[in-house]
């Protein structure tokens, strides 16, 4: 029986925690800053046992696996070197950002604390522990970052505990992963984020905005409704990447002004065209790509119980159904459900049984 310490309990804290226990004989300790968070897990059975301070226990675990926001993160690493006797544990982190922690981990190095940087590439706008999923990770790329203290039996250790995630593992120097995911995912949090500030400011004068800002924007601006801390957190850590990043989005910006101010239709056909041909070819299905859920689309006519009749052929054959949301119905024409399941075996027995019940459906719209 291998011991575990888990520092963070939440999402991703929690739900690496249910994919050791699905693969390992591990008993999972818990510390989170809010003792709530440890013993929800407890309840959960995400985590055998809460403590509410780990000074002691680090140093007699066989894993310790840091899953807090990423300035907390140093901290935590701080602290845990400071801790005596020696931390003889593999110790790692899930955290979005990864240079500032390895140039810390070097810190741990010279203690000869095993540091190995971690970031699954898949998660959720959600929080907390109650959204724990042992398959929230499936299929998704996860980064590995070693140090120079890191051997070939550690990367193995690694991924071997996380092997219940049936992830994706890639390792990757800490700066080109911060400036890869600075392009696909931290960079258009500042996006989403701002075009829903853009939204407020005229919302204070038109509260009709409020009610139209529906379909698109929502579906462009879903990732804005993550964790502040945690975000805020990712963008000091990541900052020299985002600034260059930000300065080409002006440029890119500054071209768009040139289009819409000469009006030209060819030359805003080609802006549109280039950017769908690019979009369309982007995984959907692929093994890797974010996905935080697997999503059907739904043709259904708008008429009286079309929507019960999807959800109780469904519910007939167990299917949970995690999110329903109708993109679009019009008097009298057809809309289109989007239906969100747990993962793609759900999402694709879904779709067999919606078939057999004349159904269109498909898997991108
Ligand atoms: N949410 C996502 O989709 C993904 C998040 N990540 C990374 O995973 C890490 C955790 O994020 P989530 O699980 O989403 O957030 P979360 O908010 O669900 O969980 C973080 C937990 O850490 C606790 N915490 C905060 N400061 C602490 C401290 N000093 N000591 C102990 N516990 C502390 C919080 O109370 C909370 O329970 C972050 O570094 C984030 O960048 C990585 C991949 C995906
Ligand atoms: O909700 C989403 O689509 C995400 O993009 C989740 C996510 C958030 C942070 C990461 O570092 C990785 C994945």
């Amino acid at each position: 029986m291998k011991n575990v310490l888990l520092i963070g309990v939440g999402l991703i804290g929690g739900s690496i925690a249910l994919a050791i226990k699905k693969e390992h004989e591990a008993t999972i300790f818990g510390y989170d800053v809010y003792a709530d968070n440890t013993q929800t897990a407890v309840n959960l059975g995400v985590i055998d046992e809460a403590v509410t301070d780990f000074s002691q226990i680090a140093s007699t675990v066989d894993l310790i696996i840091i899953a807090t926001p990423v300035e907390e993160t140093l901290k935590v690493m701080k602290r845990l070197a400071s801790i005596r006797p020696t931390i003889k544990a593999l110790v790692m982190d899930v955290g979005s950002t990864k240079k500032a922690i390895m140039n810390e981990a070097e810190n741990m190095a010279k203690q000869s604390i095993r540091f190995i940087g971690g970031h699954p590439m898949a998660g959720s706008h959600k929080t907390g522990v109650e959204s724990a999923k042992a398959h929230l990770i499936e299929n998704a790329f996860y980064f590995l970052t070693p140090n120079s203290i890191t051997s070939e039996i550690d990367i193995d250790e690694t991924k071997n505990w996380l092997r219940g995630t049936r992830a994706k593992f890639l390792v990757a120097d800490p700066d080109e992963h911060d400036f890869l995911t600075g392009i696909v995912s931290h960079f258009p949090h500042l996006i989403a984020s701002s075009l829903v500030r853009l939204a407020q400011n005229h919302a204070v004068k038109n509260p009709l905005i409020q009610q139209l800002a529906a379909g698109g924007f929502r579906d462009i601006t879903r990732i804005a409704s993550s964790s502040p801390k945690m975000w805020s957190d990712i963008v000091s850590q990541n900052k020299s990447h985002l600034l260059l990043l930000l300065n080409e989005w002006k440029d890119e910006m500054d071209e768009v002004i040139r289009f819409v101010e000469k009006g030209d239709p060819l030359e805003l056909f080609e802006y549109f065209d280039g950017a769908k041909a690019f979009r369309d070819q982007l995984p959907v299905r692929l093994k890797g790509a974010i996905h935080p859920f697997s999503d059907l689309y739904v043709d259904i006519q708008d008429r009286v119980g079309a929507l019960s009749h999807v959800t109780a052929v469904l519910a007939e054959s167990q299917i949970s159904i995690i999110n329903l949301t109708i993109l679009e119905v019009r008097e009298g024409l057809y809309g289109v459900l989007r239906l969100s399941f747990q993962d793609e075996d759900d999402r694709d027995k879904a779709q067999d049984i919606l078939k057999n019940e004349n159904f269109l459906t498909q898997i991108t719209l």
